[in-house]
């Protein structure tokens, strides 16, 4: 078990984290979202060892970071959201670097390399340099990098910024791939989609503060509520609040009601009766993105 005990941090008069608590189960994958600027990358560097001065405590199984930070960085491997790679090398001594800063022995630095790039599916291309690859894949090396000692809790800030498809379902398979192998990701994003794709359990994370956290599906039951979306012309406010309540959304509108099945038999009903011709009439399952606006009143996407 991974416990993040009240973090806080701190920059001149910016108070970038505020308390922050919450637990990750090894073996899972944890996601941290929140819009630009919400203290994401701030939260990563501390769990990763990286950022030493801040308040709280991390406990890693039996270790405190306050006092076995060199034990836990052992086990730890941060990508972060900054590629950095030696662009004049090639691929492959980019690893052979890496890996003796991490203190991996030559002999075994051979077989790993080996390994990981067949992880990071760039076998192909080990002997190029890397100023010759495109963003996606220098994102797939620098992941590389952070595995060659074997970390058993992978940290990553925001991997997918900028990249192409394929690189992105690249990183996805690997990390279905170490989840699979027992490792522990925790996987900061603001496109929210993957995380709802990739991720056991969520902390949601808004100017420094963790608003919510827990298990994917717990946070959908808890605030999805059953509801219709619905658009067309001649369907406005005023017609629907006689369904339930409404809220604007897009270029339509979310009724919530008790009973949607019955309140979209009624609607329809009503439409007929009235020459209405709705262009989208539909149940709507509520996601991440509806709970965050409704914690904070923001939109995640557009920020
Ligand atoms: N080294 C620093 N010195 C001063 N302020 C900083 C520093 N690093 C981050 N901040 C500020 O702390 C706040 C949180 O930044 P952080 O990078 O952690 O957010 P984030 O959620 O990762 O954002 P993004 O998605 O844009 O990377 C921001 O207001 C940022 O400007």
């Amino acid at each position: 078990m991974i416990n993040v005990e009240k973090i806080s941090k701190q920059y001149g008069s910016l108070q970038a984290l505020k308390d922050i608590s919450f637990q990750i189960e090894e073996g899972t994958c944890f996601g941290l979202v929140g819009p630009n600027g919400a203290g994401k990358s701030t939260l990563m560097k501390i769990l990763s060892g990286i950022l030493l001065d801040f308040e709280g405590d991390i406990r890693v199984r039996d270790w405190k970071v306050s006092k076995d930070r060199l034990k836990i960085k052992q086990h730890i491997g941060y990508v972060p959201q900054e590629i950095c790679l030696e662009e004049t090398l090639t691929a492959r001594d980019n690893l052979l670097l890496f890996g003796s800063l991490y203190g991996v022995k030559k002999k075994e630095l051979q077989k790993r390399m080996e390994e990981v790039f067949d992880q990071i599916g760039l076998t192909e291309r080990a002997k190029d340099k890397v100023e010759t690859f495109s963003g996606g894949m220098k994102r797939r090396l620098n992941i590389g990098c952070t595995l060659l000692h074997r970390p058993d809790i992978i940290i990553m800030d925001e991997p997918t910024v900028g990249i192409d498809p394929q690189s992105r379902n690249s990183i996805f398979s690997l990390i279905h791939h170490l989840k699979k192998s027992g490792t522990t990701i925790i996987y900061s994003s603001h496109y929210i989609e993957e995380v709802e794709q990739l991720c056991e359990s969520v902390g949601l994370i808004d100017k420094g503060r963790l608003i919510e956290y827990g298990k994917m599906e717990d946070l959908l039951e808890r605030y999805a509520k059953p509801s219709l979306f619905i658009s067309g012309t001649g369907i406005d406010e005023n017609l629907l609040r006689n369904f339930g309540d409404v809220e604007k959304k897009g270029n339509g509108y979310l009724l919530n009601s008790a009973h949607p099945l019955l309140t979209l038999k009624k609607l329809v009903t009503h439409c007929h009766e009235h020459n209405l011709e709705p262009h989208r009439l539909e149940l709507y399952h509520p996601r991440l993105e509806d709970i965050f606006f409704h914690l904070t009143g923001t939109q995640l996407r557009n920020i």
